[in-house]
Protein backbone atom coordinates (compact mmCIF):
# COMPACT_ATOMS: atom_id res chain seq x y z
CA UNK A 1 0.00 0.00 0.00
CA UNK A 2 1.42 3.55 -0.81
CA UNK A 3 1.57 5.76 1.87
CA UNK A 4 1.39 9.85 1.23
CA UNK A 5 1.27 12.63 3.77
CA UNK A 6 0.33 16.10 3.05
CA UNK A 7 2.89 17.77 5.25
CA UNK A 8 1.66 21.17 6.88
CA UNK A 9 4.97 21.26 8.66
CA UNK A 10 3.44 23.37 11.57
CA UNK A 11 4.34 20.47 13.99
CA UNK A 12 7.63 20.01 15.89
CA UNK A 13 10.05 18.75 13.08
CA UNK A 14 11.77 16.70 15.66
CA UNK A 15 8.83 15.11 16.73
CA UNK A 16 6.93 14.78 13.68
CA UNK A 17 6.36 10.69 12.46
CA UNK A 18 6.09 11.57 8.87
CA UNK A 19 9.00 12.93 8.65
CA UNK A 20 10.62 10.10 10.25
CA UNK A 21 8.75 7.68 7.97
CA UNK A 22 9.92 9.82 5.07
CA UNK A 23 13.67 10.07 5.97
CA UNK A 24 13.54 5.50 5.80
CA UNK A 25 11.45 5.87 2.44
CA UNK A 26 8.59 4.42 4.07
CA UNK A 27 6.31 7.63 3.51
CA UNK A 28 5.92 10.48 0.47
CA UNK A 29 5.42 13.95 1.73
CA UNK A 30 3.60 16.74 -0.18
CA UNK A 31 4.03 19.97 0.46
CA UNK A 32 0.59 21.36 -1.42
CA UNK A 33 -3.12 19.82 -1.57
CA UNK A 34 -2.62 20.24 -5.27
CA UNK A 35 0.33 17.77 -5.41
CA UNK A 36 -1.07 15.31 -3.00
CA UNK A 37 -2.28 12.47 -4.76
CA UNK A 38 -5.75 10.78 -4.12
CA UNK A 39 -6.35 7.75 -2.02
CA UNK A 40 -8.29 6.84 1.29
CA UNK A 41 -7.62 10.38 3.30
CA UNK A 42 -7.84 9.39 7.06
CA UNK A 43 -9.92 11.83 8.05
CA UNK A 44 -10.93 11.76 12.00
CA UNK A 45 -14.23 14.22 10.70
CA UNK A 46 -15.36 11.72 7.64
CA UNK A 47 -18.62 10.20 8.63
CA UNK A 48 -17.52 6.65 7.38
CA UNK A 49 -15.52 4.69 9.42
CA UNK A 50 -12.46 2.62 7.22
CA UNK A 51 -13.26 -0.72 6.80
CA UNK A 52 -11.98 -4.04 4.81
CA UNK A 53 -14.36 -3.23 2.14
CA UNK A 54 -12.23 -0.57 1.36
CA UNK A 55 -9.01 -3.24 1.11
CA UNK A 56 -8.70 -2.72 -3.40
CA UNK A 57 -7.51 0.92 -2.30
CA UNK A 58 -4.06 1.44 -3.73
CA UNK A 59 -3.22 4.26 -0.90
CA UNK A 60 -3.43 5.80 2.00
CA UNK A 61 -3.30 9.62 2.46
CA UNK A 62 -2.92 11.32 6.10
CA UNK A 63 -2.53 15.38 6.69
CA UNK A 64 0.39 15.63 9.34
CA UNK A 65 -0.49 18.98 10.76
CA UNK A 66 -0.46 20.48 14.64
CA UNK A 67 -3.73 19.23 16.89
CA UNK A 68 -4.23 22.07 16.93
CA UNK A 69 -5.05 22.94 13.36
CA UNK A 70 -6.42 19.81 12.37
CA UNK A 71 -10.04 21.12 11.84
CA UNK A 72 -12.72 19.90 9.86
CA UNK A 73 -11.68 22.32 6.26
CA UNK A 74 -7.94 21.28 6.92
CA UNK A 75 -8.85 17.74 5.48
CA UNK A 76 -9.91 19.30 1.93
CA UNK A 77 -8.03 16.53 -0.01
CA UNK A 78 -8.83 14.76 -2.83
CA UNK A 79 -10.36 10.69 -2.52
CA UNK A 80 -12.87 8.81 -0.30
CA UNK A 81 -12.46 10.27 3.52
CA UNK A 82 -12.63 7.76 6.47
CA UNK A 83 -12.44 7.93 9.77
CA UNK A 84 -10.12 5.39 12.19
CA UNK A 85 -12.72 3.85 14.80
CA UNK A 86 -11.77 3.77 18.35
CA UNK A 87 -7.72 3.31 19.10
CA UNK A 88 -5.45 4.53 21.43
CA UNK A 89 -2.03 6.06 20.94
CA UNK A 90 0.58 4.55 21.93
CA UNK A 91 3.37 7.56 21.27
CA UNK A 92 4.59 9.49 24.16
CA UNK A 93 2.72 12.65 23.16
CA UNK A 94 -0.49 11.57 23.33
CA UNK A 95 0.10 7.92 25.05
CA UNK A 96 -3.44 6.68 26.25
CA UNK A 97 -5.38 8.99 24.19
CA UNK A 98 -8.50 7.63 22.04
CA UNK A 99 -8.83 8.31 18.67
CA UNK A 100 -6.17 11.39 18.42
CA UNK A 101 -2.94 8.96 16.76
CA UNK A 102 -0.13 10.48 15.34
CA UNK A 103 0.67 9.72 11.48
CA UNK A 104 2.37 6.65 12.18
CA UNK A 105 -0.31 5.01 14.39
CA UNK A 106 -3.21 6.28 11.64
CA UNK A 107 -1.53 4.67 8.97
CA UNK A 108 -0.77 1.45 11.21
CA UNK A 109 -4.08 1.08 12.20
CA UNK A 110 -5.63 1.39 8.86
CA UNK A 111 -3.01 -0.76 7.12
CA UNK A 112 -3.69 -3.54 9.88
CA UNK A 113 -7.83 -3.20 9.49
CA UNK A 114 -6.67 -3.29 5.49
CA UNK A 115 -5.20 -6.49 5.87
CA UNK A 116 -1.44 -5.15 5.61
CA UNK A 117 -0.29 -6.06 8.83
CA UNK A 118 3.61 -6.74 7.90
CA UNK A 119 3.83 -3.46 6.59
CA UNK A 120 2.12 -1.96 9.87
CA UNK A 121 4.92 -3.45 11.75
CA UNK A 122 7.32 -2.16 9.24
CA UNK A 123 6.80 1.27 9.36
CA UNK A 124 5.92 1.11 13.71
CA UNK A 125 9.48 -0.33 14.02
CA UNK A 126 10.81 2.75 13.37
CA UNK A 127 9.97 4.42 16.79
CA UNK A 128 10.87 2.97 20.26
CA UNK A 129 7.42 2.76 21.22
CA UNK A 130 5.72 1.64 17.94
CA UNK A 131 5.27 -2.30 18.85
CA UNK A 132 3.31 -0.57 22.25
CA UNK A 133 0.67 0.42 19.60
CA UNK A 134 -0.05 -3.06 18.02
CA UNK A 135 -0.36 -4.39 21.93
CA UNK A 136 -2.28 -1.69 22.87
CA UNK A 137 -4.80 -2.19 20.18
CA UNK A 138 -4.45 -6.18 19.43
CA UNK A 139 -8.47 -7.23 20.33
CA UNK A 140 -9.63 -3.88 18.03
CA UNK A 141 -7.77 -4.27 15.30
CA UNK A 142 -8.35 -7.97 15.38
CA UNK A 143 -11.86 -7.54 15.66
CA UNK A 144 -12.08 -4.79 13.13
CA UNK A 145 -10.05 -6.57 10.49
CA UNK A 146 -12.34 -9.38 10.45
CA UNK A 147 -15.60 -6.89 9.77
CA UNK A 148 -17.32 -6.54 6.58
CA UNK A 149 -18.00 -2.86 6.51
CA UNK A 150 -18.01 0.27 8.21
CA UNK A 151 -21.59 -0.45 9.68
CA UNK A 152 -20.25 -3.67 11.37
CA UNK A 153 -17.11 -1.79 12.52
CA UNK A 154 -19.13 0.75 14.50
CA UNK A 155 -21.10 -2.20 16.39
CA UNK A 156 -17.70 -3.39 17.06
CA UNK A 157 -16.27 0.31 18.11
CA UNK A 158 -19.43 0.17 20.80
CA UNK A 159 -17.91 -2.54 22.75
CA UNK A 160 -15.07 -0.59 23.17
CA UNK A 161 -16.81 2.98 23.95
CA UNK A 162 -19.04 1.60 26.27
CA UNK A 163 -16.32 0.76 28.30
CA UNK A 164 -14.81 4.51 28.34
C1 LIG B 1 -3.17 15.71 13.22
S1 LIG B 1 -1.82 14.80 12.57
C2 LIG B 1 -0.64 14.87 13.89
C3 LIG B 1 0.65 14.24 13.42
C4 LIG B 1 1.83 14.37 14.38
N1 LIG B 1 2.38 15.68 14.23
C5 LIG B 1 2.90 13.33 14.06
O1 LIG B 1 4.07 13.60 14.30
O2 LIG B 1 2.59 12.24 13.59
C6 LIG B 1 -2.33 13.08 12.62
C7 LIG B 1 -3.06 12.60 11.35
O3 LIG B 1 -3.29 11.18 11.46
C8 LIG B 1 -4.58 10.87 10.92
N2 LIG B 1 -5.45 10.46 12.03
C9 LIG B 1 -5.20 10.49 13.37
N3 LIG B 1 -6.24 10.03 14.09
C10 LIG B 1 -7.20 9.68 13.19
C11 LIG B 1 -8.53 9.14 13.30
N4 LIG B 1 -9.09 8.86 14.47
N5 LIG B 1 -9.21 8.91 12.13
C12 LIG B 1 -8.67 9.20 10.93
N6 LIG B 1 -7.42 9.71 10.78
C13 LIG B 1 -6.70 9.95 11.88
C14 LIG B 1 -5.11 12.13 10.27
O4 LIG B 1 -4.70 12.18 8.92
C15 LIG B 1 -4.44 13.20 11.14
O5 LIG B 1 -4.41 14.44 10.50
Amino acid sequence: MELHVRYEGNDDPDKCSARKLARFDLAELHRSTRATPSGVVLNPFAEQALSPADADRKRLVALDCSWETAEREAFDLDGVHRALPFLVAANPINYGTAFQLNTVEAFAGALVILGHREQAEEILSKFSWGHTFLELNEEPLRRYSECADSAEILDVQDDYLADE
